[in-house]
């Protein structure tokens, strides 16, 4: 991967401001038209290296690709452009999460904050399918196995067992040597799941610092955000089947001064660019 001290200058001179105008142009003044006691502002990472080759990634530590460095780059563009200042950010163990961090706040000249890491942040486990391409996946079980393997609330994948490709690559990651005991490590997550573990995080530590008045960003996951967001706006188990997150673009809650959202999430994009990325998310559980 690109040196995360040059990659900001090297990518921002790669994008576009033209294209920068077309993913970002509208989203950060939207953002501001209700205003909350506080607000929050999540991304997911921008794309990795196993999102490009469309693999089922959860805690492999798969890395950014260009284009995912210079979503990060426009995603911190946008945070810029719509005055977002943060006193402290929360992203989880996994490098593809925290590059998006560091290189959005450089790209956004934003001042050293503490960065907080947790596995309860980090993606869903994907089990046995971990490592596994998604549309080969769906042509030998079927959309529709697949489908709930991705998107079921309850249902988790098979489990990783010892021998996994990817086993050893995890359990044994030195990162995680003071949070979790090997034993400890999921073998293979629902939403649910996800959900139990990221939601004391979640509550314990980030709710109590917006009380705080803290300025948060949490840069994390496909899934451990779609649990955050399934908590703050109580959509039901069928309702968040259908929210599919897209890399690289951050978004907004105003929250109450019960930390309940006024409305829902606001992207800081434009709407159709946010809509097409939501859709190839989706479609990336279909047979080719
Ligand atoms: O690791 C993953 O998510 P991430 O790219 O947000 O870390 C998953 O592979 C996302 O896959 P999904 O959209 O099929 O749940």
């Amino acid at each position: 991967m690109l040196a995360l001290a040059r990659s900001c200058a090297k990518c921002l001179r790669r994008l576009s401001s033209a294209r920068v105008l077309r993913l970002y142009s509208k989203g950060s003044s939207d953002c501001k038209e209700e205003k909350g006691k506080y607000q929050i502002v999540m991304v997911r990472h921008g794309e990795s290296e196993w999102n490009e080759k469309n693999l089922f990634s959860g805690w492999y530590d798969a890395k950014l690709t260009d284009k995912g460095i210079q979503e990060a780059c426009a995603a911190g563009l946008a945070l810029k452009k719509g005055n977002y200042k943060f006193d402290i950010a929360h992203t989880s163990m996994l490098s593809r999460a925290n590059d998006t961090l560091k290189i959005a706040l450089e790209s956004c000249e934003h001042k050293k904050i503490p960065v907080c890491k947790s596995w309860r942040l980090n993606e869903r486990h994907y089990g046995g399918l971990t490592g596994l391409n998604k549309a080969e996946t769906a042509k030998k079980f079927g959309e529709e196995k697949v489908k709930i393997w991705r998107r079921s609330f309850d249902t988790p994948p098979p489990p990783m067992e010892k021998d996994h490709k990817y086993y050893d690559s995890i359990v044994k990651d030195p990162r995680y040597k003071d949070q979790l005991k090997a034993e400890e490590f999921p073998k293979s997550e629902s939403l649910k799941l996800t959900i139990d573990r990221t939601l004391p995080y979640w509550s314990g530590v980030i709710e109590a610092q917006i009380k705080e008045g803290r300025s948060i960003l949490v840069a994390a996951h496909g899934n451990s955000l779609r649990g955050v967001v399934k908590h703050l706006e109580c959509i039901s188990d069928e309702g968040i089947m259908g929210l599919n997150l897209p890399t690289g673009i951050p978004f907004v809650y105003q929250l109450d001064e019960n930390l309940k959202p006024i409305g829902t999430l606001k992207f800081l994009g434009d709407p159709e660019t946010v809509r097409k990325a939501m859709d190839a998310v989706a479609n990336q559980g279909k047979a080719k």
